[in-house]
Parts: structure tokens; C-alpha cells; sequence
């Protein structure tokens, strides 16, 4: 990733320069005039350019039609800004503007530019009726570098976020044929959680009511229309940040630091209140607890930090050996557990001898070793108990596998 700064200042030059390498860790040109700018960009593509309004060849922001005529997506520095030069840069099609003014105003900038970077890869729907509203929106987001995707109504977006994965966040209109915002929400909350993808609702209705409304049923926030610019991206950019946030805890309450996958409280929280209508349904549900052989020779041996690696290795090989369709957890320091939907006993136990062999046969390569481990595995079937009376059934199916010579998997 390449950045142009255009900047007279050599002060400003510096500081931005210095800030965007050491926090974004990408190239940085600055050019000093219009003339070395425009040398610039005939030579490299930018991600985005950050450039001064007034320099001495070009006082009158000619900067910034060189930028975007050179189709890069553009930061404005500005000492100053009259009401009718900020809305000329707005309909110009700029990314946003800052005021020079500060240490703040170049963090600013440089948390913009990070926000550009994540907003590539961040998927967006719209919902509106109206095609001209819908435009609008997805020209905002698109200044913005989001991947857009739309929808005419209600009935139509859940068909996207049936069929698109990834999707982010929810643009929807409140007033539209069929299922109106309202009821978007509602049937969007049901399948996805607030950790999963933020809403932020729209309208110009006039009932003042509304907001109070769109927040109650789901969403994360409410703009009423007509908005502008700038209220719009500091919302849209609130309400992803504050989806990250929530995500991150999310991973911090429900993930392994260590190994990335599930961690005990996600697998006992998940499963336990599924077993009732299992049991109810008569569904087969298999659980397996395994545990790498003599693990504490690998710390001994080679140190703790090559036994960090082989829980990694060994979480990621199971996590490949499972595909898409079991839970895995880490539920101790090298125990892990699997919950197999749909699978009975003899199933069960022949996924797991598939694994065991596999661990058995290919050594793992750490560091500067090559480790040949095995891995003990009990497996038990759902009968008439609670989580707790299944993982002791193949916790003891597991004991059972180790007091019996290791490297092998014993159902109950
Ligand atoms: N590197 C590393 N080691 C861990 C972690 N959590 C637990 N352990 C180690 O795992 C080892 C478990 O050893 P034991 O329970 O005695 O069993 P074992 O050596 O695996 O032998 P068996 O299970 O009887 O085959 C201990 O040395 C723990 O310190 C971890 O997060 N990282």
C-alpha cells in the first residue's frame, strides 16, 4: 500500500509521514508542489493521497481535481473552509476533509486511512425503494471504499443476506412496500446477532418517535434524512467500530487466546441447552475429548513455547480434518473436545480413529524439530444426561484410552 501526502509544510510533511509509516506500516511519498505530485501519480498508484488545499503553484485546492482526476481517493488538509468551498469538495467527490489544526487532526487522518484499508474489505447492503436514495448512500459509501450491495425493498434484502455472506452492516429505509424497516430489523436480529452485523436505520418521516423505535427493534442507530456527508460517515464509522468492539469481546469471552478455536465456556454455553431438543428429536450428537500423549515431555524437552506450537499445529489440523460441520473446543491446557451433530457412536468413533491416524503418521515440525506425538481419544453418544454426565462419559472413555497403551480411541 502506497500513500501521497501533498504538502507544502515540511513540518506537516514530516509529521505525517512519520505517523502513517509507523502506524499503517505502508510507503510514503510526499510531494512538495502540484508539479511533483502530478510526477508522482503518473508513476504509482495510491491508495489514497492526503493533500494540502493551498500549495504555491496551486492555490486554488487544483491539488485536489489533480488527485481525483487521477481516480485516488482523497484526504483534504485545510487551514481554513468557507460554507461554499466545503460543499464544492463534498460534490467533488473527496473522502473528507481536516482542519489543520492540531496533533488530533494528524491522528485524525492517519485513523482515517486505516479506516479506508478495512472499509475495502467491509461488505454493506442498502435497503430503500427509492433508486435515487439508494445511489446516494452507495455513493457516500463508496467515497468511503466500502463494497456495496442493494436492495428495493425488505423482502429483497433478506433474499442478499441469505445468499451473501459477510455482510457487515445494514443500511435499510424505514418506509417501504412489503416488509418496511421495522420488520426487517426483527427478521434480521433472528439470524444475526448484534457481534455479527450492525444496523443503522433511515428515514424521512417525520415522527420524531422513530429513532426511539429503530434502536428498541435492533438497530445500532438512526439517521433521519436528508443528512449530510458528514454526519453520515461518522455514523456509519461509529457504528463499525463499535461492531469491531463488540466482536473483539465477543472473541475475548468465546475464543481460545492461544489456539483460535472455542474455548469451554462457548462449547458448554452452545451445546448444553441444544441436548434437551435433541434428545426430544432423537438426533444422534457425539462428543469426542482428546488429549496429545505425554504432552509434558514436549514442554520438558523443547520448552514451552514449542508446546504453544504444537497445541496451535494441533488445533489447526483438527479444525481441518473437521471441515465446516463439528465444534471444536479447547476445554483444558491440552485437552480439546469435539461435538458432532448427526453423528452416532460408530460414526463418531471412525472420524476420530481418521484424525488419530493422521496426528500418528505425519510428525509435527516446530521450531528446528520434527515431533512424532500421538493423541488419545474417547468418544461417547448422547443417552439420557445433561452435557456434564456426556463429557464424563468420554472424559472416562478417554482415561480409559490411556491406561490402555495411548494412541488410541475408546467409545463408551
Ligand atoms: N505449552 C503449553 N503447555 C501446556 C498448556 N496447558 C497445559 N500445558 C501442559 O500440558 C502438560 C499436561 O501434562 P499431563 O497432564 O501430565 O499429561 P501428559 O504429559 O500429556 O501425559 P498423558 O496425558 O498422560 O499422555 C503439562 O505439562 C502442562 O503444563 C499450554 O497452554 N501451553
Amino acid at each position: 500500500m502506497r500513500i501521497l501526502v501533498v504538502e507544502d509544510s515540511s513540518v506537516v510533511a514530516r509529521v505525517l509521514k512519520h505517523m502513517i509509516t509507523l502506524q499503517i506500516g505502508c510507503t510514503v511519498d510526499v510531494a512538495v508542489d502540484l508539479a511533483s505530485a502530478r510526477a508522482l501519480l503518473r508513476e504509482h498508484e495510491y491508495f489514497v493521497a492526503v493533500t494540502d488545499l493551498n500549495l504555491p503553484d496551486a492555490p486554488n485546492g487544483e491539488s485536489v481535481e489533480l488527485v481525483l482526476g487521477s481516480h485516488t481517493p482523497c484526504i483534504v488538509l485545510t487551514g481554513s473552509l468557507d460554507p461554499a468551498q466545503r460543499r464544492r469538495l463534498l460534490q467533488m467527490g473527496i473522502v473528507d476533509y481536516v482542519f489543520k489544526e492540531n496533533r488530533f487532526s494528524y491522528e485524525y487522518v492517519v485513523k482515517l486511512i486505516a479506516t479506508l484499508a478495512r472499509n475495502r474489505a467491509t461488505k454493506v447492503l442498502v435497503a430503500d425503494d427509492s433508486a435515487l436514495s439508494r445511489k446516494f448512500v452507495r455513493n457516500l459509501l463508496e467515497l468511503h471504499l466500502f463494497q456495496v450491495l442493494e436492495a428495493e425493498d425488505g423482502a429483497r434484502a433478506l433474499e442478499v443476506l441469505g445468499r451473501e455472506s459477510g455482510i457487515r452492516l445494514l443500511i435499510t429505509d424505514y418506509n417501504m412496500p412489503g416488509i418496511d424497516g421495522f420488520e426487517l430489523i426483527l427478521r434480521v436480529r433472528e439470524k444475526f446477532s448484534r457481534e455479527e452485523m450492525a444496523i443503522i436505520g433511515l428515514s424521512n418521516d417525520t415522527d420524531e418517535t422513530l429513532t426511539a423505535r429503530f434502536i428498541k427493534n435492533g438497530a445500532n442507530d438512526f439517521l433521519q434524512k436528508p443528512f449530510v456527508h458528514e454526519e453520515f460517515h461518522c455514523r456509519v464509522s461509529n457504528t463499525l467500530e463499535s461492531l469491531e468492539m463488540v466482536r473483539k469481546l465477543w472473541e475475548q469471552a468465546n475464543l481460545d487466546y492461544l489456539t483460535g478455536v472455542y474455548n469451554r465456556r462457548f462449547f458448554f454455553d452452545k451445546f448444553a441447552p441444544q441436548l434437551p431438543t435433541l434428545k426430544e428429536q432423537g438426533a444422534s450428537f457425539s462428543v469426542a475429548l482428546m488429549d496429545v500423549d505425554f504432552f509434558k515431555r514436549v514442554n520438558d524437552t523443547h520448552g514451552h513455547d514449542v508446546g504453544d506450537a504444537v497445541l496451535k499445529e494441533f488445533a489447526k489440523r483438527l479444525t481441518e480434518s473437521l471441515g465446516q460441520h463439528f465444534t471444536l473446543a479447547r476445554v483444558g491446557g491440552e485437552e480439546f473436545a469435539v461435538a458432532m451433530k448427526g453423528l452416532d457412536k460408530g460414526r463418531a468413533l471412525s472420524l476420530m480413529e481418521g484424525f488419530r491416524r493422521r496426528i500418528e503418521e505425519t510428525p509435527f515440525a516446530v521450531a528446528t524439530v520434527d515431533l512424532a506425538l500421538t493423541v488419545s481419544i474417547g468418544v461417547a453418544e448422547l443417552g439420557d444426561e445433561s452435557l456434564d454426565g456426556l463429557m464424563k462419559r468420554a472424559d472416562l472413555a478417554l482415561y480409559q484410552a490411556k491406561g490402555s497403551g495411548r494412541n488410541r480411541v475408546i467409545a463408551s
